[in-house]
């Protein structure tokens, strides 16, 4: 199921095929820092995702400060990660590569 809680050996899998996320030290999200070029790259960013986390039905908490934006991937009903939480990173380095 997509929203069941990986457990250590899966997170540490689909972490790898990652770049530029890490894994909380409670091990229950993952998060990365992105950098833009401006703030309009940002927001554009931030809406981009936005919109895709809406389809997905899955929602990232994070923050923005001028050009940069702090994300924090985590699945709150299962209290931990999920599929869905390295759906929407996928989905978040895709629009990187889009807002520029
Ligand atoms: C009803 C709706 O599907 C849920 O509230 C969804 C919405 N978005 C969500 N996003 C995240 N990150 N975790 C959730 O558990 C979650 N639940």
């Amino acid at each position: 199921m997509i929203r069941q809680k990986l457990d250590a050996a899966a997170i540490s899998t689909r972490l790898s095929e990652l770049q530029g996320w890490t894994l909380t030290d409670d091990g229950t999200s993952i998060e990365k820092h992105f950098v833009f070029r401006n703030f309009s790259e940002a927001f554009g960013f931030m809406t981009q995702c936005a919109l895709a986390a809406e389809k997905l039905d899955h929602h990232p908490e994070w923050s923005n400060v001028y050009r940069k934006v702090h994300v924090k991937l985590t699945t709150h009903s299962a209290d931990g990660l999920t599929e869905l939480d390295f759906q929407l990173a996928v989905l978040m380095d895709r629009a990187v590569r889009d807002a520029a």
